[in-house]
C-alpha cells in the first residue's frame, strides 16, 4: 500500500522549495503527499520577498485534520519561523507519535532571507531538535547549532556528534555549501556514514535541502534503513540537479521527476 508522508512547512509559489518541493518529492517516491502549512512565503527563484506566519491555532487544526483522518507513515518538518509555531508542532507530534520525524532546521534561504527569527533558534534547539529521528542541517545551520565554524570533513563529523548529543537520534550534516565537493556526513548515534558527492556547477539548486529531507522521509516510510534512505535521497537530489530544466531567472528548482520522465520518454 502507498505510504502517507506529511510535510509541515512554508510555501513557495515558484514551486522549487518548501511544501511544493516536499509534495513533489513524496510523489516521486510513490508516496501519498500530505501537507500542513506553517507560513505563506512570497518567493521565487530570485529570492524571498516576505512571509506571513499561520497562527498556532490554525497549524494545530491542520495537523489534527490530517491525523484524525489519515495514518501518517512519516513526517518532514521544514520552515517553522517563530517559537509559537515550533511549540504547537512539537505538542501535536507528541500527541500523534508518527513513526518517523525528519527535521530540516531551515534558518536562512540561499538568497539570504531569514526564514527562522533569531529568537526561535533556542526553541528549535530545545523543543524540536530532540524529536528528530534525523536532523539535516546544512553547514551554516550546523554552525549556528554548535556555535563553531565548520570547514573540514572532520569539523562536519564533530558537528554531527555535537548535535546528536543535543538530542537528535541521527544527524546528517549536508555539504552543499562546501567548496571542494558536496560530501554529506551522517552520524546515526553510533557510526559515521559518508556520502561522497561531486559538486555540480549549476544554478538549479533552489530547494535542494527541502527535497533531500523529503526524500529521506519517503524512503524511511517505504522501509529503507536510515543509511540507505539517506544514500538514495542524495542520489535523487544529485540526479535532480544534473537534469534540471532552466526555470526562472535566478536559482531554479531541481527536476523532481527525472526518473519518471525518463521512463515515460519525456526527457530530451
Ligand atoms: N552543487 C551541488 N552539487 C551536488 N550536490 C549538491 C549541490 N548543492 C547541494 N547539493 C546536495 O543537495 C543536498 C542539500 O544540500 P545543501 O545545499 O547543503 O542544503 P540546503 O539546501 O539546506 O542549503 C545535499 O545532499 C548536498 O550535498
Ligand atoms: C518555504 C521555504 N522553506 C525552505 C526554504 C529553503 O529551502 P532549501 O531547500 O534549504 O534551499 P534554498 O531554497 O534556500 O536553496 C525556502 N526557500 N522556502
Amino acid at each position: 500500500m502507498m505510504k502517507h508522508v506529511l510535510s509541515i512547512a512554508g510555501t513557495d509559489p515558484s514551486g522549487g522549495a518548501g511544501a511544493a518541493a516536499d509534495c513533489k518529492t513524496f510523489c516521486a517516491h510513490g508516496c501519498f503527499a500530505l501537507n500542513v502549512i506553517t507560513a505563506v512565503v512570497s518567493q521565487n527563484t530570485q529570492g524571498v520577498r516576505g512571509y506571513m506566519d499561520i497562527t498556532p491555532d490554525l497549524i494545530a487544526s491542520q495537523i489534527d485534520a490530517v491525523f484524525e483522518d489519515i495514518d501518517v507513515d512519516a513526517v518532514k518538518i521544514g520552515m517553522v519561523s517563530v517559537p509559537e509555531t515550533i511549540r504547537v508542532i512539537a505538542d501535536k507530534l507528541k500527541q500523534y507519535q508518527p513513526p518517523y520525524i525528519v527535521i530540516d532546521p531551515v534558518m536562512v534561504a540561499t538568497s539570504g532571507h531569514r526564514l527562522l527569527v533569531p529568537e526561535a533558534e533556542q526553541t528549535l534547539k530545545e523543543v524540536l531538535l530532540p524529536m528528530a529521528d534525523v536532523l539535516t542541517p546544512n553547514l551554516p545551520e550546523a554552525e549556528v547549532l554548535t556555535g563553531k565554524s565548520i570547514e573540514s570533513l572532520h569539523d562536519m563529523e564533530e558537528a554531527a556528534k555535537a548535535i546528536a548529543a543535543m538530542g537528535a537520534k541521527a544527524v546528517l550534516v549536508k555539504g552543499g555549501h562546501r567548496i571542494a565537493d558536496a560530501t554529506d556526513i551522517l552520524f546515526d548515534g553510533h557510526d559515521f556514514h559518508y556520502y561522497k558527492g561531486k559538486r555540480l556547477e549549476s544554478t538549479s539548486t533552489h530547494g535542494t535541502g527541502c527535497s533531500l529531507s523529503s526524500a529521506i522521509a519517503s524512503n524511511l516510510a517505504n522501509g529503507l534503513s536510515l543509511p540507505d534512505a539517506v544514500g538514495a535521497a542524495k542520489e535523487y537530489v544529485f540526479e535532480g540537479i544534473a537534469h534540471a530544466e532552466p526555470i526562472g531567472k535566478g536559482h531554479g528548482p531541481i527536476h523532481h521527476f527525472y526518473e519518471l520522465y525518463k521512463k515515460a520518454g519525456w526527457t530530451k
